[in-house]
């Protein structure tokens, strides 16, 4: 059986060129989102609908309504999108969704990037594919022009959206396409910005690569927690692998798809070995004469409510079937209820933070406190290890 293909098509040149020349080679199945954000929205999805239809191409369109969101709303609508094209992907069994970027939106972000002073890591650019929502994404044309993307397009007649905010100068990527324009003069392009980019990222991953080393030997993975050897962190990580290796820790503790603040992290980083509980980025760090211990903050976690089912937090949390049972965190009240907590050997905070799985107000089980009663909680994003590799 051939591999089916997902791609992501908003309609505009780019991701239409990705559509239509993996089509040529592969199974593909298309889907867009509307955003619901500009009133061009519906038109634009229908647009792809229609050429999907008449290509035979599978096609969905998925609604967004999260316009409320707070923060910004052009990376809430990305998150989203993510999340819903993911989960199409899973109920279609997709295990690939490609992406329609190219270099130009590489040398793009690059500039954008220099005004916050991005390091290695911002600096060498989307990677050409990464895991998240349980599927692989893919950039395969992320080494060519968007002008190379354009003339397939005209050359076979196919037409594209011409996204009227790709004009508009409020936007910091418009005023970056326009800057990379005016750089022209100095023999910088697109083309050239790509290529470092490709030397940082190579660097990149020989850093990805000796941090995985570093954890394998240096850090364990106990209930959910990360346990790094303090000697080890203080003698023989040097502070560029002490930031890289605090900051992947939070991450995968906290469960965010986003890294801790900088300034906090030099912060951390310069008073680490002073023996107090301090907390970061939702997580909890707390440091001994052999140890630095990372574990989630149950106060970050305090509201958090779902149904059994769904992922808690960073958790799956599975057991018997039950009616209305809810999982949330364990907290005081809870831990109270778990009599043989401390033969876990874990510390009393770790297990604050831990799921427990409730009926309204009564603890059915606790599965990290010693009150399993048939239920396992395991966490969703796989073993730090692994986690750090397939970043
Ligand atoms: N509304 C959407 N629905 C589905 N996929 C989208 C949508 N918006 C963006 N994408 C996907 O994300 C990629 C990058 O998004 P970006 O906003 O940079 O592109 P775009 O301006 O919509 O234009 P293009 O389709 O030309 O890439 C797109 O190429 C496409 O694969």
């Amino acid at each position: 059986m051939r591999t089916r293909i997902g791609v992501a098509v908003s309609g505009g040149s780019d991701s239409m060129a990705t559509l239509t020349l993996l089509a040529q080679f592969h199974e593909v199945e298309a889907v867009t989102v509307d955003h619901g954000l500009r009133p061009e929205a519906a038109d634009e999805a229908a647009f792809v609908a229609r050429f999907c239809a008449g290509r035979g191409i599978p096609h969905r369109i998925l609604h967004w309504d999260g316009h409320a969101a707070e923060g910004n709303l052009m990376d809430a609508a990305r998150r989203a999108r993510l999340s819903l094209i993911g989960a199409w992907a899973r109920e279609r069994g997709i295990g690939i969704v490609a992406l329609g970027h190219t270099r130009d939106d590489q040398a793009e972000t690059f500039l954008m990037r220099l005004s916050r002073e991005a390091g290695l890591e911002g600096l060498s650019g989307m990677r050409r594919r990464f895991t998240a929502e349980g599927v692989l994404w893919a950039r395969p044309f992320l080494t060519q022009s968007r002008a190379e993307l354009r003339s397939y397009l005209s050359r076979h007649d196919i037409v594209w959206i011409e996204d009227p905010s790709n004009e508009n100068e409020r936007f910091d990527r418009v005023k970056a396409r326009k800057a990379l324009a005016a750089l022209r003069p100095l023999g910088i392009t697109a083309e050239k910005i790509a290529a470092s980019m490709h030397h940082l990222e190579m660097a990149e991953s020989a850093l990805g690569f000796a941090l995985g080393r570093l954890v394998g030997a240096h850090v364990r993975e106990v209930a959910g927690d990360l346990l790094i050897d303090a000697q080890a962190f203080l003698r023989e990580i040097d502070p560029e692998m002490q930031r890289r290796l605090i900051v992947a820790a939070l991450r995968w503790v906290s469960g965010a798809d986003y890294a801790p603040r900088a300034t906090k992290v030099e912060t951390f980083l310069t008073n680490w070995r002073e023996k107090r509980d301090r907390t970061l980025h939702g997580c909890r760090i707390t440091v001994n004469e052999s140890e630095i211990r990372i574990t989630r903050e149950a106060r970050a976690v305090r509201d958090l409510r779902v149904p059994v089912g769904e992922n808690w937090d960073r958790w799956d949390v599975v057991g018997p079937e039950g009616e209305g049972l809810e999982i949330a965190v364990l907290g005081a009240e809870g831990l109270r209820q778990c009599p043989d907590w401390r033969e876990t050997g874990l510390p009393r905070a770790s297990l604050l933070a831990s799921p427990a799985i409730w009926a309204g107000e009564r603890l059915v089980a606790a599965p990290l406190a010693g009150l399993a009663e048939g239920w396992t909680a395991r966490i969703s994003r796989g073993a730090f290890a692994a986690w750090l590799f397939g970043r």
